[in-house]
């Protein structure tokens, strides 16, 4: 069955990934994107590699229930949303906590209520690890305490609990994916991360330092209660993150009665930092110097996945490795030194 879907925050890393991987399998696409975090080149070569021009674009912030109403009277009516949009930067979310509760949680309420105006229930929500807080058993299961510890991922909660409401009513569909750590690039090296700036995430870091961009990597702390000091993350590659929301939203327009579903997407294999730089120096044969600095403020000793429930309920399950996210991250850089903005 091909859809129409509406993706929001589809020029991003994760969304511009999905938008590809949607193109190849046939559905049509409305994006609405305000280019807050990303650039129209992305849906540019999106469309490039899929062969495709079936991938509208609606440009405008996703409070704007105008913008929104104009996507879903872009073409036929829209079988499902991806919700993507949002604000994702641990560290801002405690110096500006409103502008995240505002576009988090606000343009969420807003999305929702202009599809319930336009009858579309279905919907797949961006939701985060960090929902889990600063736990201290492994792997996580989505059963577990959730005590989200920042504005960020307190917002995203709220969400995850503003659409549970919704599914009570008994006729929306919503899966809540909670992602671990996207990170990798398509293997084309046409599309990938581009963060704005000093990177915040480890992988694009080592990436930029690899490039020669940045002279050293910071690994923040390494007095955490793991083997080897550094902090743990289960990270995974974005074409199998991308690959987990087309399986989402066909599982859950095959769902009778509409239910609600929370699902983590994960490897279930936990990395240090120090084990991610000697997975990055064996796959591209490059030294990425380092130095030990104080742990970043908001960071967590440790979040692991247990990926099971993906596997049973959405049959999917993370197929590419370290080497690939590593491989694959490298490529891109490589082919963009300054991203998107190294265009053609
Ligand atoms: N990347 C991660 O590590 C990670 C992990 C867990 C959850 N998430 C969540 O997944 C989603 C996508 O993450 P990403 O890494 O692709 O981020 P991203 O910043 O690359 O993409 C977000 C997209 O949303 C757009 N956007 C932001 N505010 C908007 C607004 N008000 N109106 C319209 N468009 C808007 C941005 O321009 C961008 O294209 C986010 O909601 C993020 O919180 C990301
Ligand atoms: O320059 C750096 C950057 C990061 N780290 C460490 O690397 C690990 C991973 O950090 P990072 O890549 O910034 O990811 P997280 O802090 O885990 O957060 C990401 O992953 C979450 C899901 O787990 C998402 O919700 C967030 O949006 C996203 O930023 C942590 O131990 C950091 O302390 C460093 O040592 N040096």
């Amino acid at each position: 069955m091909t859809c129409r879907i509406l993706i929001t925050g589809g020029a991003g890393f994760i969304g511009s990934h999905t938008c590809l991987v949607l193109l190849e399998q046939g559905h049509s696409l409305v994006v609405v994107d305000n280019f807050d975090n990303s650039s129209p080149e992305a849906l540019r070569r999106v469309q490039e590699l899929a062969a495709s021009d079936a991938l509208q674009l609606v440009e405008g912030d996703l409070r704007n229930p105008d913008v929104l109403d104009r996507a879903f009277r872009s073409g036929r009516p829209v079988d499902g949303v991806i919700h993507f949009a949002g604000l994702k930067a641990v560290g801002e979310s405690v110096a500006d906590p409103l502008r995240y509760w505002d576009v988090n949680l606000n343009g969420s309420r807003v999305l929702a209520a202009v599809m319930e105006r336009h009858g579309c229930r279905t919907l797949v929500f961006s939701s985060t690890s960090t929902v889990y807080g600063e736990p201290e058993q492994f792997p996580l299961h989505e059963g577990m305490a959730t005590a989200p510890v920042h504005p960020y991922a307190q917002t995203k909660l709220a969400v995850e609990q503003m659409l549970g409401a919704l599914c009570r009513s008994g006729s929306w569909r919503v899966a809540c994916l909670r992602y671990f750590n996207p990170v990798g690039a398509h293997p084309s090296g046409r599309i990938g991360e581009d963060p704005l700036g000093i990177p915040n995430n480890l992988f694009p870091f080592i990436t930029q330092v690899a490039a020669g961009r940045r002279d050293k990597l910071r690994v923040f702390g390494q007095d955490y209660p793991t083997p080897d000091g550094t902090g743990i993350r289960d990270y995974l590659h974005v074409m199998d993150l991308a690959e987990a929301h087309g399986v989402t939203l066909t599982h859950l327009l095959n769902q009778e009665p509409p239910t609600q579903l929370t699902v983590n997407i994960g490897t279930g294999t936990g990395l240090s930092v120090l084990d991610v730089i000697k997975g990055f120096e064996q796959a591209t044969g490059i030294t990425i110097p380092y130095e030990v600095v104080a742990r970043r403020p908001g960071d967590v000793p440790r979040l692991q996945a247990c990926p099971r429930q993906a596997e049973a309920v959405l049959g999917w399950t993370a197929r590419r490795g370290l080497v690939e996210m590593c491989r694959d991250g490298w490529a891109w850089q490589q082919a963009n030194p300054m991203g998107y903005r190294s265009a053609p």
